[in-house]
């Protein structure tokens, strides 16, 4: 392999940038030509491509956002856009992929691979933590980190006022960064998208915590929740709770912005390098994760259908410390 290709593409993520930087270094250390593609499948089907070198990639591994654009590519969804995207790699030499994204991307991965067999390693740049065969994602720490700021100054009002609130965090379909973000917050509750929780569960929950003298409480709802977003909760709740003061609060995409984290800044380069080692060893159809600190290739297959179930210990330990 000579020449290889990297993107980012879906939801951007802090962190994307380590990664992109470490994937264009790890390239040009092992001798390849590494080619930077412009707002993911987009510009690969616009031919937005072009050769990257060291400097290219000086001054970002702390920034957020990334430097190649993301978007999200209704054309790549055809047959059509996809064939268009094949010739532009193929006029270039480009012979293998790197794909920062989330399941999504790799969804669209797949399809390339099967459809034209070009080597594609991925690596899970998404703040959701939602993809099997990586404990975290690129971003997770940072937007974590980020809520939790938000919610220990949220709750400077709660408790000056007496107030509830239900703050809402990311998370499509998944209730990773709301658990955590519930725990490091010390929120009475946390509702997530993997277990159910009644609006009765919820009245519950806020008459107990009244019983036990708590003058305000802090409910986490991740957005893809049952019940519906946090005003929705609220409004639930309002309805059956008349005397207590509710505020609601949607973090939205302040978690998906700002310096990465040490954690993400690490995770993102270790992803980066291995990305581009499995592809020069062979790899294809493969994301890269870091499972018990060690790096593993899982099939971009398992990675986006296999659930990666929030820890019951999680759950358990929110309920046993909000009494
Ligand atoms: N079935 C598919 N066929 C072809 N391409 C797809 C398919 N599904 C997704 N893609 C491509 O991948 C892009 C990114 O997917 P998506 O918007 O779901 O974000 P993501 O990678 O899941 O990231 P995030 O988790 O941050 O939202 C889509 O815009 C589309 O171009
Ligand atoms: O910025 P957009 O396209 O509205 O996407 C928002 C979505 O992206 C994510 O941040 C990452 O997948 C989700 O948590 C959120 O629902």
């Amino acid at each position: 392999m000579k020449s290889i290709g990297v993107f980012t593409s879906g939801g951007d993520a802090p962190g994307m940038n380590a990664c992109i930087r470490s994937v264009v270094r790890t390239g040009l250390y092992l001798g390849l030509d590494v080619y930077g593609i412009k707002y993911g499948y987009n510009g690969m089907i616009d031919g937005d491509i072009y050769k990257m070198k060291s400097y290219s990639v000086s001054n970002i591994v702390q920034r957020g956002g990334t430097i190649l654009k993301s978007a999200r590519s209704k054309d790549f969804m055809t047959k059509e856009g996809r064939a268009k995207a094949y010739e532009q790699l193929k006029k270039r030499g480009i012979e293998g992929l790197v794909a920062i994204g989330g399941d999504g991307t790799f969804t669209g991965a797949n399809i390339f691979y099967e459809e034209y067999g070009i080597p594609i390693v991925g690596a899970p740049g998404t703040i959701d933590n939602d993809l099997y065969g990586s404990d975290y994602t690129i971003g997770f720490d940072t937007a974590v980190n980020t809520a939790l700021d938000a919610i220990d100054k949220i709750r400077d009002t709660a408790n000056s006022h007496d107030r509830v609130f239900f703050i809402e965090v990311m998370g499509r379909h998944s209730g990773y960064i709301a658990i955590q973000s519930g725990i490091g917050g010390g929120a009475e509750l946390v509702m997530v998208p993997e277990t159910s929780t009644t609006i009765g569960d919820v009245i519950q929950t806020l008459k107990e915590g009244r019983d036990n003298q708590k003058t305000s409480s802090i409910v986490v709802v991740a957005e893809g929740g049952e019940q519906g977003d946090a005003l929705e909760v609220a409004a639930k709740v309002a309805k059956e709770l008349p005397d207590l003061d509710i505020r609601v609060s949607t973090l939205g995409h302040i978690q998906r912005g700002g310096s990465p984290t040490s954690y993400d800044r690490i995770l993102s380069s270790r992803l980066g390098m291995a990305a581009v080692e499995g592809l020069v060893n062979g790899e294809k159809n493969v994301m890269v994760g870091v499972v018990n600190d060690k790096i593993a290739y899982t099939s971009f297959k398992l990675a986006i259908s296999k659930a990666k179930p929030i820890n019951p210990e999680l759950m358990r330990l929110v309920d046993i410390l909000s009494i």
